[in-house]
């Protein structure tokens, strides 16, 4: 007779692994002992102690044997932000994460903890020191945040301590770190084409940026808090640095650090806003016949020129989280990690 083998409460799948989070992910769970199994639609390196399985996350009978004989599944794939497939959006983040569950519950998964954003309840408007019961846009910005809602909802309403499956969701913010392939290459890349000279708006605005391995700290809390009788069942948690940093202070400092110049002249926000959206409306009617895409986007003009900063009061009393690494040590840690980016000049 086959022996079905207990899942060991020390194997976990990722799904997103080979991402810039997840790979981060799977390097501090296996310093934790914990053995992986990651999921990814693509494979980006090896490990000693991870497993690769490669497939869309769509497909569930592509899913289920990576899911096989683990409890805990953290969920963190998505199309990049950077994209504006709307079709591409709702298949992963929303139909994707519908198939997720089912494939946990169908393989028996304890637990799931999904990777939401902060930035779901964000309208493009001031947020100062937000809380988790803020409402969930109304408008979204973008597809990105709009099947963020979705996905977080889906996540949070399938926690079912009766039938023995827990879900979290962990929202971080401006994630930044070694290996990111969003901000800090961006950031450059808009500088090596001289369009880093600007500040939008009065350049007072502060902004949550979160280290990495604290994004990954607040994962690994909440995974191992889970559990039937505690208050984080069904519940989403802020994870930030908890040092909410002027946006181009920020900035200034990741450029400095790499050789450039920071940004000094400052543009009204409102005239970026406007043109960041006309921009969009053309590369939209113009697709037909030229594709473009605009460096400033109305999403990253918002958000450069607002106030967005998060409490994470709710993750110290029930994850007992505090950050790891403050931000000046990822500041400078970032910044060592990407010689290859340096100005020359
Ligand atoms: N970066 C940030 O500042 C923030 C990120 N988040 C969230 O954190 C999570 C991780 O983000 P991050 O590490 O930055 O993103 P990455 O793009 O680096 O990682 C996501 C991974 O998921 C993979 N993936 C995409 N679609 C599928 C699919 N259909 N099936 C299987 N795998 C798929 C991607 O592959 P490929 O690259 O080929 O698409 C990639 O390897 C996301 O959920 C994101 O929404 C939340 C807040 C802030
Ligand atoms: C103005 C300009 C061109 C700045 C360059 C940096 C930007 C690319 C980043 C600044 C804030 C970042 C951010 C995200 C992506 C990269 C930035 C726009 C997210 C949209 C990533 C996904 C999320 O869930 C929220 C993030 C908010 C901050």
């Amino acid at each position: 007779m086959a022996t079905r083998v207990r899942p060991s409460s020390k194997r976990c799948a990722v799904i997103g692994g080979s991402g810039f989070l997840g790979r981060h992910l799977v390097e501090k769970l296996l310093d934790r002992g914990y053995s992986v199994s990651v999921f990814d639609i693509r494979q980006s390196y090896e490990l000693p102690g991870v497993t690769f399985h490669q497939g869309d996350l769509c497909d569930k009978q592509a899913l289920l044997p990576a899911l096989k004989d683990v409890s805990l599944v953290f969920h963190c794939a998505s199309p990049s932000p950077a994209s504006d497939d709307r079709d591409l959006f709702e298949r992963v983040n929303i139909q994707g994460t519908q198939t997720v569950i089912q494939a946990c519950k169908e393989a028996g998964i304890q637990k799931l903890v999904l990777t939401s954003s902060a930035s779901v309840v964000f309208e493009g408007t001031d947020i100062k020191n937000g809380r988790e019961d803020l409402p969930y846009a109304k408008k979204p910005i973008d597809y990105y945040t709009k099947t963020k809602i979705e996905q977080e909802k889906l996540v949070l309403k399938a926690c079912d301590k009766q039938k023995g499956f827990l879900t979290v969701a962990i929202r971080p913010h401006g994630i930044f770190g070694p290996r990111d392939p969003q901000l800090v290459p961006i950031l450059v890349d808009t500088a090596r084409r001289g369009k880093m000279k600007f500040i939008i708006g009065d350049g007072t605005n502060l902004v949550d940026f979160t280290f990495v391995e604290n994004v990954v700290h607040g994962h690994i809390l909440a995974a191992e808090r889970l559990r039937p009788d505690s208050p984080i069942c069904g519940k989403p948690y802020h994870i930030t640095n908890d040092e909410p940093v002027r946006f181009w202070d920020f900035m200034s400092q990741v450029l400095v650090g790499l050789g450039y110049a920071p940004p000094r002249y400052h543009l009204p926000y409102a005239l970026v806003y406007g043109l960041a959206l006309l921009l969009w409306l053309l590369s939209i009617i113009l697709r037909p016949l030229k594709s473009f895409k605009p460096t400033f986007t109305p999403m990253r003009v918002a958000l450069a020129g607002t106030h967005h900063y998060y409490s994470c009061e709710r993750a110290k009393e029930d994850l007992g989280y505090t950050p790891v690494v403050s931000l000046k040590e990822g500041i400078a840690r970032t910044v060592q990690s990407y010689p290859h980016l340096r100005c020359e000049a």
